[in-house]
Order: structure tokens, then sequence, then C-alpha cells
């Protein structure tokens, strides 16, 4: 039988035995804060869960390595070598730990707004129109391919109060393979009469979309609940109290707004005066914890920092939006400094772009303004730092660093092979400025390969983004 007449369904079998992939090239993480590693001519094996088995640097051999390893036959595994090219490189899939799915059309339309007229104006009346599923069907597609397509492989999403749609999030997420928490948003005062629910209401969607996720992703591999009070302006105490309770019962993740505007700060202590600040709200409503992601974070009291950093709650930094409806500078070294887990989000559509890498650059450029009000040079960021919170500063956040952001054994393979040099990139790349691995210096070489990072951070887009991996599956490959 001659190769292009071999069987579809003989094709599919000899899929089904590959048992290990091994991916054969250059992987770019960072192991630590301001620390970029690059492990050349290295050999990465994954299992059929998707583990990293095996990370080994410098492999002569890096078939032999594998077969070695296993104990599997040459047709049980797949080998997959990008060593071809000095400027393609793995890198840890991006981690966007706040961004609000139904937002997606306004981004770049918010005018000269600030947060509360922007929610007014722009954003409840179109997550108002959700209750449209063939809406959101359309939407939710385009954002969950939009995303992956930038190198998104993990996302907190907030939905809208609606619980069919946001269910859809779920299952589109799903399907697509991308590693979501999926947040049916709570919402029960202060809110226009089109876009509000009761306790109650608020209570049984909160509930249905619970059932409904963990019924179609019973282990969590991929997609899981997270309880979603929108911030405590919009949310009644006995609302966040009984999602601190129901939150604390089972463990599950929750994410809120906090302390993004300065006329949003006055307006929770006009509503809840009997607390000691904005976040002693969340803290006592039972909604802190090292599951807990919080948006922003841009106005903190010294004690606030603190209360965050004992209860292990994570922050997501969103530049591009704090600058696009002038919310304001978070300073994220003084958050780092306290030990606060911090990491990146695109908080579409306050932000305008899906793209995590352009966050990155807006955290570095944000922390540079910081500098320059300053005088004091410790708030800069580098892009080692930012790549860092787009990856495992992510993990950290979502409180699965164990397992997401490096290129570790045990580690999934949640990752995007990158190319600076693919058709129409728009990333110009010279010879000379190669890392040159083995032909000179090593120090040469990673001063150069550093030089390469820092242009794609400044200069990449998706374009630049060749595949994407979650959990080890191929969930995104460009021609
Ligand atoms: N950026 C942002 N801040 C909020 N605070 C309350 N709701 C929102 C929202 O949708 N976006
Ligand atoms: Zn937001």
């Amino acid at each position: 039988m001659t190769k292009h007449h071999f069987p579809a369904h003989l094709a599919a079998k000899a899929l089904e035995a590959i048992k290990f992939t091994c991916y054969f090239g250059t992987f770019v993480h960072t192991p630590e804060l301001g620390r970029l590693e690059a492990l050349t001519r290295c050999a990465v094996g994954v299992d059929e869960t998707g583990t990293i088995a095996f990370v080994q640097e410098n492999c002569q051999d890096y078939k032999k390595y594998t077969l070695d390893f296993t104990k599997l036959s040459q047709e049980q595994v797949r080998f997959v070598d990008v060593s071809d090219s000095e400027v393609k490189f793995f890198v840890p899939g991006f981690i966007d730990t706040h961004i609000h799915a139904p937002q997606f059309p306004n981004n770049g339309i918010f005018g000269d707004s600030t947060l509360m007229d922007w929610l007014e104006k722009y954003t409840f009346p179109l997550e108002s129109s959700f209750k449209d599923v063939s809406l959101a069907t359309e939407i939710y597609n385009k954002v969950v391919d939009r995303t992956l397509s930038n190198g998104t492989t993990a996302a907190a999403y907030y939905a809208t109060i609606h619980a069919e749609a946001t269910n859809l999030l779920a299952d589109v997420a799903l399907t697509r393979g991308q590693r979501a928490l999926i947040g049916k948003v709570c919402m029960n005062q202060n809110s226009p009469d089109h876009y509000i629910e009761t306790f109650e209401e608020s209570k049984q969607s909160q509930l249905e979309v619970i059932r409904h996720v963990e019924a179609r992703d019973p282990t969590g591999t991929l997609v899981s609940p997270v309880l979603t009070p929108r911030f405590a302006p919009s949310c009644t105490e006995n609302l966040m109290e009984w999602l601190g309770e129901l939150r604390k019962s089972r463990n599950y993740h929750c994410q809120t707004h906090l302390s993004e505007n300065k006329r949003e700060i006055e307006v929770a202590h006009e509503l809840f005066p009997d607390y000691d600040s904005y976040t002693d709200i969340y803290h006592k409503s039972g909604l802190l914890g090292p599951k807990t992601i919080l948006a922003h974070c841009i106005h903190l009291s010294d004690h606030e920092k603190d209360l965050l950093a004992q209860t292990g709650s994570g922050v997501s930094h969103c530049p591009t939006s704090n600058s696009s409806i002038t919310s304001g500078e978070a300073r994220i070294r003084w958050l780092l400094n306290s030990n606060v887990k911090v990491s990146l989000g695109t908080d579409c559509s306050g932000g305008f772009t899906p793209s995590v890498l352009q966050v990155a650059k807006h955290a570095l450029l944000v922390s540079n303004h910081l500098v320059m009000k300053s005088e004091n040079d410790f708030e800069k960021l580098s892009t080692s730092d930012v790549l860092y919170l787009a990856t495992v500063g992510g993990a950290e956040v979502l409180n699965m660093d164990v397992k997401l952001g490096k290129f570790q054994v045990g580690y999934k393979f949640d990752t995007q092979l990158i190319q600076l040099d693919c058709d129409n990139s728009p990333v110009d790349t010279f010879a000379f400025q190669n890392p040159r691995w083995g032909q000179v210096d090593r120090k040469e070489s990673i001063d150069k390969f550093q030089d390469l990072i820092d242009k794609w951070i400044f200069n990449g887009d998706d374009r630049n983004v060749r595949q994407v991996f979650v959990n080890g599956r191929s969930v995104l490959q460009k021609n």
C-alpha cells in the first residue's frame, strides 16, 4: 500500500497508538522572578496525560533518549523537532487572570470615560444583551479564538449574570481545549434595572452554573467555576457572605475587583461604613484566600496590602485597562516585595487588547512611569519580570503553580511555539543578532538570545504564535 492510499481509519489507529511526544528545540521560561532561562538543544518529553516526563538540556540524541526513557517502540512516540531555526522557541502559555468575555466587542471603545461612567455607558448595556444566547455563542467563540491565537492557554473569565450564556462559555472553552475559570457575575444592588438580579436569583444561577461546569468537566481538568461578586459596590453584604461561605465549603476559586478607581473606593466606603477598608469588606465576607484573584489593586494602603499577603490572595495587574480608563498605576514591585502574588490581566474591555504579550509590555512601561514620577527606580520591571508575571505569576495567582508556568518535570505542557521570522512577522530578525548556540561563547549566545526575547516582547504579536498546546494537546496550529 502506498503512503497516500493509507486509509483514514488506519491513520486514526496509528495516531491512537501514540503514547508519548518528545519536543526538541529551544525552551524559554522564567523559573524565578527576573531570571530568564533558555534551555537549548533541549528534549521535553510529554506523556499521554499532557504531563512533562523529562526535560533534558543539551540532548545529543533526543530520539534514543526518549525511547530509552519510555521503553516504548518508535511507532508509539511522536517526535517534534523545531531546532531548525534559531529564532523559534517554546514559551509557557500565557495566563490571563482577568478578562471579561462579554465585553470583547467593546475593545477600544471607552471614549474619555472613567470607571463608574464607563460601566453605565458602555459595559452594562452590552453585558445585559447576553440574555440572548445566540449573541453569546458568536462572541464567546470569537473570544476563545482570539485569546488562544495570542498564546493564552489559561484564562480567568468573567461572563455575565446569565446562567445559560455563562454555561455556554464553559462549553466553548472546553470544546476548544482552553484551560478556563468560568465566572457567573453576581450583582444585586446599585445596577441598572435592565441588568441586575435579586439575592435569590443570584444564588440560584450561581448554583446552576457550578452544576453545569462540574458536570462537563468533573475532574476540573480544563474548566472550573470561579465565584464572581462583581465588586463590593454592586453586591449586598448577604450576597458576599453567602459567596464567602460557598467558597470555603468547597474551596472554590473567587474573583472580584479591588481598589481600581478613586470614586469607586469612595462608593465602597459610603456603602460599607463599618469596615476598616475596601479590602476588609471582602476579608470579613470570607472572600479572600489563596484561590482569590483581585483585579487592579491600585490605591491600596499598607494595611490592605498586608491583608492580601496574609490571606494568600493574588493580584491581577491590568496596566492596559488602568491606562485606558485612567484608573492609575499599580505599584507592582511594592506588592511583590511584600510577597503578594502578582499576575497579568487583559481586562477586556477596560483594556483594549486580548494579548497578554501587549499587556506585559504595558506593565513594563507603566512601571517606568512610576519611576519617572517618584524618581525612585525600585519600581522598574524588566522584560524577564513581566514574562514571569505573564506565566509563573499567573499560575501562582490561580493557585496552579505546582503544575503550570514552567518547563519542569510534573508540570502540564501548556505551551506556545513562537517563531520570530514567520511569514509577515512584525519582528525583523538579522542573522548577526542570532545567538549562534554552540558556535560562540555561551555567555555571548545568552546575551543575544535575551535581546531576541526583548525584541519579541516589544515588537511581537499573535502572528509569531505558531502553535498552542494545552494539557499536552495541540489546540491551535497556524500554517
Ligand atoms: N475594569 C472593570 N472594573 C470593574 N469594576 C466593576 N466591574 C468592572 C468591569 O467590568 N471592569
Ligand atoms: Zn475587570
